[in-house]
């Protein structure tokens, strides 16, 4: 990637003052203890700015064919309506805070790779998808879940290789709608910077259709009918479900019965927020602006950026672009993930040690969790670091069926999240969250799960642009399964 463009900040005076109307409006957080102390930021040994990470290497960005063109998308974007604001990143940060203490849970989920072209129906699908675990998981911890979208910005795609070969003919990877286009012709894969203004666009859209949802409440899911479950009839572990789906469904009609209304506003108000990986830096470089109420800069493309497996070396651009960003960040951890590696990152990402700062979304595998995950734990528990740990249970976990189509086991995954709660119950740490790749259709990406989708059964209706998604079925059984082990840590207590 070469370092191309003159950075476009600081903005001129009138675009500050356009940004600063934007950026005052903030919506009061829910089921937040309070909003955490505004962090000092953080001390950094260089000047930090929204372009320093250019002096780094930069990995998985795209080489673009033409540098005035990409220059001049970026200087777009920069003088584009930032996406979120500093009062909401503060927001989910004072949320997870609570997490990170021990009070609290989180469900990260959306697609793996956004498409341009989701319909509405399929985005408020998706989203509803999320509300049904995320009030299926409150019931079984009895705590506050902090709902998080994989969604309004997730288009950027690390891939393992640069090129893709099929019958013989070898083109660049698809590396998400941001950055190329998903068809296997010479055209479709080159890198266009306008897709850059494209995906902005749609995240725009996107992020309006979450809050608007948001604030429509868990109304509807009182009928137990329209959850969706006519799946589970005739199993053992349907009935279950459904059994627990009913007392949850009645639990939210006595609420109404005493008066809390799913029209009121704690129940309205249920906050979703965005986020993506920051994985295209002169991206999220545009969308960087300063906070002028405090002078930190937030990257606003999204609420919670996180850090990929595959560029998170600490002396890399997409460590030292984060470090910079007070966003709420994540960072993966796969099983090459070291302590004292993880340790370092601390330091880089949080020095001040604020809760609800870092998350740490471990990524293990099924059958690496319970080896890999106790010394990572055991070395942040030691040094008195603050992070939210979560799950994805997805990433560790992908094969190839022999039909050749990229797939995942509902057994495995749910394995590797029985092997995360059971290790955080052992080292006596708070198990902090679950993150999925799910969708609220119902796909055939991922093999398992009640209505037991086959391997044969994949190619029916396989839609997702890169890694295979939970449909709504399977996501909604793994947060029943994970409600009950919840419920269950919560008893012996
Ligand atoms: O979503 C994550 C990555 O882009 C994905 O797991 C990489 O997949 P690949 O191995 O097909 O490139
Ligand atoms: C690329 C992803 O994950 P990881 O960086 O953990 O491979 C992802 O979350 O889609
Ligand atoms: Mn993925």
């Amino acid at each position: 990637m070469t370092p191309a463009f003159a950075p476009s900040l600081p903005l001129p005076s009138r675009d500050r003052a356009t940004l600063r109307a934007r950026l005052s409006h903030t919506r009061a957080p829910v089921a937040v203890l309070g909003e955490a102390p505004r962090p000092v930021s953080a001390p950094i040994s260089h000047p930090w700015t929204p372009s320093s990470w250019r002096t780094r290497r930069a990995l998985q960005q795209p080489t673009y064919p033409d540098q005035e063109h990409l220059a001049r998308v970026e200087n777009t974007i920069s003088h584009l309506p930032a996406l979120v604001s500093p009062g909401e990143m503060r927001a989910l940060k004072a949320q997870l805070g609570n997490v990170a203490l021990g009070h609290g849970f989180v469900l990260q989920g959306g697609d793996c790779a956004e498409s341009l072209e989701e319909t509405s129906e399929g985005v408020t699908d998706n989203i509803r998808a999320l509300f049904k675990m995320a009030v299926v998981l409150m019931w079984g911890s009895q705590e506050p879940v902090v709902k998080i979208g994989r969604l309004a910005g997730q288009y950027g795609k690390p891939r393992s290789a640069d090129t893709e070969v099929i019958d013989g003919v070898e083109l660049p990877s698809y590396r998400g709608e941001n950055i190329n286009g998903a068809p296997f012709t010479p055209e479709a894969r080159i890198p266009d910077p306008n897709r850059m203004l494209l995906a902005y666009n749609r995240s725009a859209g996107t992020t309006n259709l979450v809050r608007a949802l948001a604030s429509g409440g868990f109304g509807d899911l009182k009928r137990v009918k329209e959850w969706g479950m006519d799946w589970s009839m005739g199993t053992a572990k349907g009935r279950e479900y459904m059994a627990t789906a009913e007392r949850i469904a009645e639990s939210l009609h006595f609420m109404e019965t005493c008066g809390v209304s799913p029209q009121q506003p704690v129940m309205t108000s249920t906050d979703v927020f965005t986020s993506h990986e920051g994985l295209l830096l002169p991206y999220e470089q545009a969308l960087t602006r300063m906070d002028e109420e405090t002078g930190e800069w937030y990257d606003c493309s999204g609420h919670f950026i996180w850090i990929g497996e595959r560029t998170r070396e600490i002396e890399d651009a997409h460590v030292q672009f984060a470090k910079g960003i007070a966003n709420p960040i994540g960072v993966k951890a796969g099983p090459t993930m070291k302590p004292e590696e993880l340790l370092r990152l601390c330091d880089e990402l949080n020095p001040t040690n604020e809760p609800g700062r870092l998350t740490v979304i471990t990524r293990m595998g099924a059958g690496k969790i319970l080896q890999g995950l106790p010394p990572l734990v055991r070395a942040i528990k030691r040094e008195g670091r603050h992070v939210v740990w979560v799950s994805d249970s997805m990433h560790g976990n992908t094969f190839k069926a022999d039909s050749g189509f990229k797939t995942r086991s509902w057994n495995r995954i749910m394995t590797e999240v029985r092997g995360f709660f059971a290790v955080h119950e052992a080292e006596g740490t708070k198990a902090g969250g679950l993150h999925f790749e799910m969708t609220g259709k119902e796909v055939t990406e991922c093999v398992g799960g009640t209505r037991k989708i086959k391997a044969e059964d994949l190619s029916q209706r396989y839609e997702s642009l890169c890694d295979p998604r939970l449909n709504q079925s399977q996501a909604l059984e793994m947060a029943f399964e994970a409600a009950e082990i919840l419920r269950s840590q919560r008893r012996n207590h």
